[in-house]
C-alpha cells in the first residue's frame, strides 16, 4: 500500500470515529433534556461539584498520549454548552482596568461562547450575581494584603446568598495573560463533596480575639486551615473578621464547627460558612509541560494578624 492510500484509509477511520463521537455528544444531550426538565424550577442549574466528579473520573481512566489538559477543555466545553441549555448562563468578571487575566481566566473555564460581563470592581461582581444579572461571578483569589477583601461581603446566614463554588484554574493555567494567577468562582448554590475539597468559613468578633488565636480553636477542633486572613471593618460597629481555608469537605452543620463557638464562646459574634470548591487538578495529574501552581492559596507570613498552620 502506497503512503497515500495508507493515510486515505486511516482517515476512514477517523470519519468513523468522529460519526461515533459525534452521535455520543447527540445522545448525550438528549439525557440532559431530561435534566432541563427535571431543573425547571431551580434558580440556579449549574452542579459545581458534579462537574468535577465527572471530570476527575474520566481523568483516572485516561491512558494513551492524548494529552489531559485538552480533554479536560474539551469536557469543560461540553458541561458549558449543557449548561446554557439548561437554561440562560453568564458570568460577572472583575476586570481591573486593561488587565483582562480573570477574564481569560473565567473564559477558560466557561467557554468562549458564554456571555462575560466585566465589573470594574469586585464589589459590581458580588452585586451582579445576588442579583441574578450574572450566573456566576469570578474574582480573585484572596490573600493577606487585601486592601479590600471581597470575602467579607459573602458574609450572610440568607440560603440565597451567593457562596464560593470552584477555583480557577481547574485544568492548570493556559495561555491566557494572568499566567499562574488564580481565581474563586462564586454562586448562589451549595457545593456537596466530592472527596477531594476545600472549604471557606468566616467569623467575625468584637472582642480582642487575634487570628492566630481563631486559627488554634479551628485546629483543636481538628480542622486544618490552609490559609488565613483577617480584616478590621472599618465601619460601625467596627467587627473584625477572619476568612479561613479548611482542607477537606466540612459542611455548615458541621460539629467541629459547633465546637470552635462553643470554645470560643461569646467572644465570636458569627462563623459562616463561605462555601468550597473541589480542588484544582496537580501537574502530576495532568501530565509533565508546565509546572503547578500552589494549590493552597498563599500561606500567611508569621506576622501580626496573620496565623501560618
Ligand atoms: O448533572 C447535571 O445536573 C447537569 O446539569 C448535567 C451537567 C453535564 O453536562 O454533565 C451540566 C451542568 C452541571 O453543572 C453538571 C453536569
Amino acid at each position: 500500500m502506497t503512503g497515500e492510500s495508507a493515510l486515505e484509509t486511516v482517515r476512514k477511520d477517523i470519519d468513523a470515529i468522529d460519526t461515533a463521537i459525534h452521535d455520543l455528544i447527540i445522545r448525550r444531550t438528549q439525557l440532559v433534556e431530561q435534566v432541563r426538565r427535571i431543573k425547571e424550577e431551580w434558580a440556579v442549574k449549574i452542579q459545581p461539584s458534579r462537574e468535577a466528579e465527572i471530570i476527575y473520573r474520566l481523568l483516572a481512566r485516561h491512558n494513551g498520549p492524548f494529552p489531559k489538559r485538552e480533554l479536560v477543555a474539551i469536557w469543560r466545553l461540553l458541561i458549558t454548552a449543557t449548561l446554557s441549555f439548561e437554561g440562560p448562563f453568564s458570568v460577572a468578571v472583575y476586570v481591573a482596568g486593561d488587565d483582562a487575566a480573570y477574564w481569560d481566566l473565567a473564559r477558560d473555564h466557561f467557554g468562549q461562547f458564554t456571555p462575560i460581563a466585566r465589573h470594574g470592581t469586585v464589589r459590581g461582581v458580588i452585586e451582579a450575581v445576588r442579583r441574578q444579572e450574572a450566573s456566576v461571578g469570578v474574582l480573585p483569589l484572596p490573600t493577606q494584603d487585601d486592601a479590600d477583601p471581597w470575602w467579607r461581603h459573602l458574609l450572610s446566614s440568607h440560603a440565597d446568598a451567593p457562596r464560593i463554588i470552584a477555583r480557577l484554574p481547574f485544568a492548570g493555567p493556559a495561555n491566557g495573560r494572568g499566567g499562574a494567577l488564580e481565581a474563586l468562582v462564586i454562586c448562589p448554590v451549595i457545593v456537596v463533596p466530592t472527596g477531594r475539597d476545600r472549604v471557606l468559613i468566616a467569623a467575625e468578633t468584637y472582642a480582642d480575639l487575634t487570628l492566630p488565636q481563631f486559627a488554634a480553636a479551628l485546629r483543636r477542633a481538628d480542622l486544618t486551615p490552609s490559609f488565613t486572613a483577617s480584616w478590621q471593618e472599618t465601619e460601625p460597629p467596627h467587627p473584625r473578621l477572619f476568612v479561613a481555608e479548611l482542607d477537606g469537605f466540612v459542611s455548615a452543620g458541621d460539629e467541629r464547627l459547633q465546637q470552635v463557638q462553643d470554645r470560643l464562646g461569646k467572644s465570636l459574634n458569627r462563623l459562616l460558612w463561605l462555601g468550597g470548591y473541589a480542588t484544582p487538578l496537580g501537574s502530576e495529574e495532568l501530565g509533565a509541560g508546565w509546572s503547578a501552581p500552589t494549590v493552597a492559596m498563599p500561606r500567611p507570613p508569621r506576622s501580626e494578624g496573620a496565623s501560618s498552620s
